[in-house]
């Protein structure tokens, strides 16, 4: 399922004398099976254009496209459960929304809201606790029992119970030790490459963005900055610290061994062996390229 903001603006209580523009002019594609991250400084939209994505909002200008649905500013929409249910989002510590007195009962809520018969939402409550890693016997536990990170685990296997056909993240490592977030970010890096899961990553960390996304969306105050796949957008680092954004590691080294030498590479890598390389033609060539 495609998903495509098409020149999208939102006000927050439009109308009001509180009326806030969070973004204007945003078009963004999502063609099925891809995985789209969306980076930016705070405040620049990202949670805004995402929460679009399942129309939780809607545009005060513009449409959305989410599959064959199109959601259009200034007109009434009726029944987005069938939308709602397509496109799951994984918000930010997710696990502060678990309330049931189970697991099995916390993951079978949402599928069984949306007309999932018991016996079928008892089914998906087991085939998302195995996609997320726990144990069987974890969903007889209460969810309030758990670590953290098994927390956070149960509450992604709740969004993932639904069987959306695209999945959206708003910094789902969020709060997690590097080792946890390795392997959430991992878990749904397999998924979206395993079953074509179409994901949308709003995330801080531009290394998660370089290493997983096939295209970024860079926003700024409000609109879209640049997109672009990860090599075309960190070719140009400067233009994303001046914006307030750090960039991965490895081509903040570059950037680095530029400045020490005051000489250029010919181009920016997000491989670590390609920059091993290049600094080895680079010091054979005296620091001269
Ligand atoms: N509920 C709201 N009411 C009024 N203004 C809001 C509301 N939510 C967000 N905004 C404003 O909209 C703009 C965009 O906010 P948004 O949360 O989309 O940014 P963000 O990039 O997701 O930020 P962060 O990285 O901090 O989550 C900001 O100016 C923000 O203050």
């Amino acid at each position: 399922m495609d998903i495509s903001l098409k020149n999208v603006e939102y006000r927050y209580q439009a109308d009001s004398p509180f009326e806030r523009l969070a973004i204007s002019d945003v078009s963004i594609d999502v063609p099925s099976g891809t995985y789209l991250a969306v980076i930016g400084h705070t405040g620049s939209g990202k949670s805004t254009v995402l929460q679009h994505l399942n129309a939780l909002l809607k545009p005060t200008k513009g449409s959305v496209w989410i599959g064959s649905r199109e959601i259009r500013a200034g007109r009434k929409e009726k029944n987005l459960k069938g939308v709602r249910e397509k496109v799951g989002i994984v918000f930010q510590f997710p696990e502060h929304q678990l309330f049931e007195e189970t697991v099995e009962k916390d993951i079978m809520f949402g599928p069984m809201n949306f007309g999932v018969t018991e016996q079928e939402a008892k089914a998906r409550a087991r085939a998302s606790i195995s996609l997320v890693g726990l144990p069987e016997e974890i969903l007889e536990k209460s969810p309030f029992d758990l670590s953290g990170g098994q927390m956070r685990r149960v509450a992604i296997a709740g969004v993932l119970a639904m069987e959306p056909e695209v999945i959206v993240l708003d910094e789902p490592t969020a709060g997690l030790d590097p080792r946890g977030r390795k392997e959430i970010m991992d878990l749904f890096y397999s998924l979206h490459k395993k079953r074509n899961l179409s994901t949308v990553l709003v995330t801080h960390s531009m290394e998660d963005a370089a290493r997983y996304a096939d295209d970024i969306v860079v926003m700024h105050q409000g609109k879209v900055f640049t997109k672009g796949t990860p090599d075309e957008i960190f070719s140009n680092p400067k233009a994303l610290i001046e914006l307030g954004l750090d960039v991965p590691e490895v081509v903040g080294l570059q950037l680095m061994i530029e400045e020490a030498f005051g000489t250029k590479f010919k181009k920016i890598s997000l491989s670590e062996d390609e920059l091993a390389e290049m600094v080895a033609e680079f010091m054979e060539g005296g620091g001269r390229q």
